[in-house]
């Protein structure tokens, strides 16, 4: 059947060909100003292009590794209309050519089996086995076209796969070997099964759907995004949910399943209720979010690092970024490396998406604490981390661990082991280096040990009524040597009061009521049922003296 070939407008065409980071942003400015929406399959195009052409473009060959061998790149290319136009209507004639929209004329809203038949088709069309956890696999641009150099693309992603090559290639010897190797489907050499293009991760599958909905005209079906995972809501209100992806490795793919049942509620992966539900604009930040500048695992791409961070600061002056914590805390990441002059600093940008975290999702995201917990450490302002790292754990703690939590218990692995291991030896050298400044020294310093409880408490919460424990032998040995850092005279100015209740996790989603927690002295119950805003006083016995701190619990 004839399919309409929705051409670019003219506006759109004006800024072809791109040569520059201004025309990138110039492009966006005019998709993101206009009244009607944002084209997503146009713009992960766009920056999937740029993003390849500045980072998977060097040709590293695997015989001459030496740095004089790569060629020196342009500090930008150029992107002809024709290339992008040529991209976008092959995704479209394969969209429309696969779903016969009339099976689903006169519902307005999209219905879950559409939704299941768009991801059925970006599903079916994905190369048979890749890594799937490579950089640059986020955007249409990767789903659609093969990486140039499949071997420069592997050389800092999936090394392994190369040497594999190179044991092949020896071993072979003659093509034809390898061939039959390649007939025989020998899994050993993935490198030569794998094709070219049509490769996504998580996330690009998820944002491919969406894509291909917004052709398809269903202006109800939209990304929503947890910290580690992403599926679409769709109907009325946005009240359908449907996976439509995979999570992790080794997990069965739900997809066509609603986002519900026990899994989901209690789970950090589906933040109990609380993902970020985008529109339009939102997706585009998720899509801008996810560029991701690193050529190797020791270089990034500046032009593309700077690209990035003048499309977040677009956004956030649209408003873009105000319901969306992680985007906030990128931007305030790419802030830290190269500050904008008259932008917000890092910090404020941390506490900005930790205010968003509070605000619109009940505080139940980790990420905006342990980014600013990170940007102190690395600061040397180990206080102010280990008060941050406590206040991701009190989130931590409203969740029961699951095996698809990894990331998280990643996260705080490397913060309990590695991290505070490191901060209090540097503390505790201080101590001896510059006696007179002791007074000042966390390891002196009550709140920090206090801080230092509330974190290991939050987790010992996280893993109270869930499925799988959290804490092993393996943290007790780093948790010893960290407390014995501490000196009897601090530890013993923690006031740390016997509460008389079973700590419980209430559901805050329902009743709107904080969890009434009797904990240790760190925080009295709030009798109040509604905390909207309600200042929430942790009190913190310290040296005898009240020590008021106040936190902001605003809903
Ligand atoms: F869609 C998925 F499945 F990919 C889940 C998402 C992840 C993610 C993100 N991330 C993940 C968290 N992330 C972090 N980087 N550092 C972090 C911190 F540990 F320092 F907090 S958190 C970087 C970017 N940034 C914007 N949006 C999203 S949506």
């Amino acid at each position: 059947h004839s399919i309409k070939m929705a051409g670019f407008r003219d506006d759109q065409k004006c800024t072809f060909p791109l040569q520059s980071i201004q025309d990138v942003v110039k492009l966006f400015r005019i998709e993101l100003e206009r009244g009607d929406e944002p084209n997503l399959a146009l713009l992960s195009i766009v920056v999937g292009s740029v993003e390849n052409l500045l980072t998977c473009n060097r040709y590293l060959s695997p015989r001459n590794e030496t740095e004089s061998e790569q060629n020196v790149k342009p500090n930008f290319p150029i992107l002809e209309l024709s290339t992008v136009e040529a991209l976008y209507c092959k995704f479209e004639s394969q969209i429309k050519g696969c779903v016969d929209v009339t099976q689903y004329r006169g519902n307005s809203y999209a219905s879950r089996e559409l939704v299941k038949k768009t991801s059925d088709i970006i599903w079916s069309s994905l190369t048979r086995s890749y890594c799937k956890d490579r950089a640059h696999l986020q955007t249409l641009y990767s789903y659609l076209t093969g990486e140039k150099n499949f071997a420069s693309d592997l050389q800092h992603d999936c090394s392994w796969l190369l040497k594999l090559e190179r044991v092949a290639t020896q071993k072979a010897g003659s093509k034809k070997d390898l061939l039959s190797e390649r007939e025989r489907g020998s899994w050993r050499y993935p490198i030569l099964m794998a094709t070219q293009g049509n490769k996504l991760d998580c996330f690009g599958v998820a944002f491919a759907v969406v894509a291909a909905c917004q052709i398809l005209g269903y202006s109800d079906v939209h990304l929503a995004l947890s910290e580690d995972h992403a599926w679409v809501i769709f109907g009325k209100d946005g009240e359908e949910t449907a996976e439509v992806t995979w999570h992790g490795k080794g997990n069965e793919d739900k997809r066509g399943q609603p986002v519900c049942g026990p899994t989901a509620q209690k789970s950090w992966l589906y933040l109990n209720g609380h993902p970020v539900k985008c529109n339009r604009h939102t997706e585009v930040a998720a899509l801008v979010s996810g560029i991701n500048p690193s050529i190797s695992a020791t270089a990034d791409s500046k032009e593309l690092a700077t690209l990035q961070q003048k499309l977040l600061w677009l956004l956030y002056d649209q408003g873009d970024l105000k319901n969306y914590p992680m985007a906030i805390g990128n931007l305030g990441d790419l802030e830290e490396i190269n500050p904008t002059p008259g932008r917000s600093s890092p910090i404020d940008l941390f506490h900005q998406a930790i205010f968003a975290a509070q605000t619109h999702y009940a505080n139940h995201h980790v990420y905006p604490y342990t980014y600013l917990g990170g940007f102190f450490y690395r600061n040397g302002q180990y206080k102010d981390a280990l008060e941050a790292w406590a206040n991701a754990a009190d989130v931590i703690r409203k969740y029961n661990y699951g095996r698809e939590d990894e990331e998280i218990y990643k996260e705080f692995l490397e913060i309990a082991n590695d991290l505070i291991p490191h901060l209090v030896k540097v503390v505790s050298n201080q101590a001896i280096e510059a006696p007179e400044k002791a007074e000042s020294n966390c390891l002196h310093d009550p709140q920090c040990f206090a801080h230092l409880l509330r974190f290991y408490d939050g987790l010992c919460a996280w893993e109270e009524e869930s499925s799988t424990p959290v804490l092993h032998i393996g943290w007790a040995r780093p948790l010893v040597a960290t407390i014995s850092k501490f000196p009897a005279k601090t530890r013993s100015h923690v006031d740390i009061k016997i509460s008389e209740e079973k700590e419980e996790k209430v559901d805050d989603e329902k009743n709107g009521s904080v969890n009434r927690r009797h904990s240790h002295g760190r925080r009295d119950s709030l009798q109040k049922n509604d905390v909207k805003n309600e200042e929430d006083i942790v009190k913190t016995k310290v040296n005898g003296s009240t020590n008021v701190s106040d936190k902001k619990a605003g809903k």
